[in-house]
């Protein structure tokens, strides 16, 4: 198990009594880069829930950063949340606090209690993702591309196994996509492992990497043509 990050076996998802998904196994290994392509509505967003321990697996066999999904309890679910990096298409940002004070929170919510290491581990992430003079500001007072940015240094708080993010471009214009997208690659590059949902097929042109797709019910790796 050591090198895989994530291992589904017969896997299906359902939306209440609906089946999303079915029959889904797959492996990721630490060190990839995955993108996760499909049409609005074929499950992409189910499929993440899945991973972060949103909707519940009923059918089939799942581990995910060391952790069963199959096994996990509800009071389990805050652990799992630690050992991944979740970044969203719309950021989630407190809006009441300045970027600083958002990262205090999610430090001190998952247990850190060093005021000292905390600063410290606040800095680093900024510095991550360019964005360490912008600490003392409000969500507001940046930009769609800076928000997302911060959002990512958030998911990067807790040295997460695995990033998943859902449509993290899907609010930013191209350029900015572009910006965004080349902080997760360098994030990637230094080792990390991300899965990122995505519509963005200039993004999956510009920066090829593996590409699982919803499609029909199921999830399936597809090969990209060289271009
Ligand atoms: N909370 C819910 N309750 C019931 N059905 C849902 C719920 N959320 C999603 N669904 C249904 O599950 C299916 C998959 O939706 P999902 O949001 O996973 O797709 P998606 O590929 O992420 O779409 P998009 O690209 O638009 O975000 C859709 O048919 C949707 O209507």
């Amino acid at each position: 198990m050591q090198d895989t990050i994530l291992e589904l076996k017969d896997v299906s998802v359902y939306q209440k009594d609906n089946l999303v998904l079915n029959n889904i196994s797959l492996e990721i290994k630490k060190g990839e880069f995955v993108y996760l392509i499909g049409k609005t509505g074929s499950g992409k967003s189910s499929f993440m829930k899945t991973l972060y321990g949103d909707l519940a697996l009923k059918e089939g066999t799942g581990n995910i950063v060391d952790i069963n999904l199959k096994t996990m309890q509800e009071k389990d679910i805050p652990f799992l949340r630690r050992k991944l990096g979740i970044v969203f298409q719309d950021f989630k940002l407190l809006p009441d606090r300045t970027i600083n004070n958002n990262l205090l929170f999610v430090l001190k919510a998952t247990g850190w209690k060093d005021r000292t290491k905390m600063d410290t581990k606040i800095e680093e992430v900024l510095d991550k993702v360019g964005m360490k003079t912008k600490g003392f500001k409000f969500p507001h007072e940046l930009s769609g591309g800076e928000q997302q940015r911060i959002a990512i240094a958030r998911a990067l708080l807790n040295d997460p196994e695995l990033i998943l993010a859902d449509e993290p471009t899907g609010n930013l214009d191209p350029q900015t996509s572009v910006e965004v997208m080349k902080v997760l690659q360098d994030i990637n590059k230094a080792g990390r492992t991300i899965l990122m949902a995505t519509h963005d097929y200039a993004l999956i042109l510009k920066y090829p990497s593996k590409t699982l797709k919803c499609d029909d019910n199921k999830v399936f790796e597809v090969v990209q043509r060289a271009v």
